[in-house]
């Protein structure tokens, strides 16, 4: 349930029945359990009427390390969610081309969702850095913001303005793609780490070997 310091209170809860679009924004080289379980006790906590995963283009902030081809994020995340009719992937950022920002994804989103609220969900390491995320004034107008629990990092309101950031307690799950591919470049399993056709996929592709 949500917790915390903040409004746990989301600005659109109650607001005339509207439609609750939560949006998972992350690079998902590779998606992992960590990501689907935020997720999913998010969609629980803020009944949610579905989860948007949206794989990042040019993830500026990582530009210091090779992500892999865009195409192969965007299909390990459509193999991650397939399952769960809650869940589904957009190729926004990815076809906008260009550095990724969350405002652009967001206003796209409101343009493609009318009559819809928009929840966007971070772990705490990247609420951590919002504050240092482009056009931040325009960012907050576009969505309520829930930050999640992650292992390792600790969760609290950046300074957003308030009532925009709710925080939110998820099983820990201590995985993350840098792990999962340090992994895989040493030969070690990843299997109950990410999903299993994901497992599949990194194999057919030959994914993260040379790291
Ligand atoms: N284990 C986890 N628990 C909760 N949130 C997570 C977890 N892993 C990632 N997230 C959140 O999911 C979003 C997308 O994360 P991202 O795709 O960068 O994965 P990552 O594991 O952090 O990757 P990397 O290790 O390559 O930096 C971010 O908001 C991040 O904080
Ligand atoms: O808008 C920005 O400037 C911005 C800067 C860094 C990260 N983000 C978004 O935060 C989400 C998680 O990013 P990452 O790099 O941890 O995968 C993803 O949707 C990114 O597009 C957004």
């Amino acid at each position: 349930m949500p917790t915390g310091p903040v409004n746990d209170t989301p600005r659109g809860a109650g607001g005339g029945g509207k439609r609750r679009l939560g949006v998972m924004g992350g690079t998902f080289d590779p998606i992992h359990h960590g990501h689907l379980v935020a997720a999913s006790e998010v969609a629980a906590a803020f009944h949610l009427d579905e989860v948007v995963f949206v794989p990042t283009g040019e993830p500026w902030q990582k530009s210091h390390r090779t992500v892999s081809p865009a195409e192969d994020r965007y299909l390990m995340t459509v193999i991650a969610t397939a399952e769960n009719p809650q869940f589904s992937v957009s190729r926004i950022d990815i076809d906008r081309g260009g550095p990724t920002y969350t405002v652009d994804t967001l206003r796209d989103l409101r343009a493609l969702n009318p009559d819809t609220d928009l929840f966007f969900i971070t772990g705490a390491d990247a609420l951590a850095q919002i504050l240092t995320w482009r056009d931040t004034e325009e960012l907050f107008s576009l969505a309520h913001f829930i930050g999640v629990t992650r292992p390792g990092h600790h969760l609290d309101d950046p300074g957003l303005p308030e009532g925009i950031v709710s925080l939110v307690e998820v099983p820990a799950l201590a995985i993350s793609s840098t792990d999962c591919r340090a992994r895989v470049a040493k030969g070690d399993p990843i299997w109950y780490l990410v999903p299993d056709g994901v497992v599949r996929y990194i194999t057919k592709r030959e994914l993260y070997r040379g790291e």
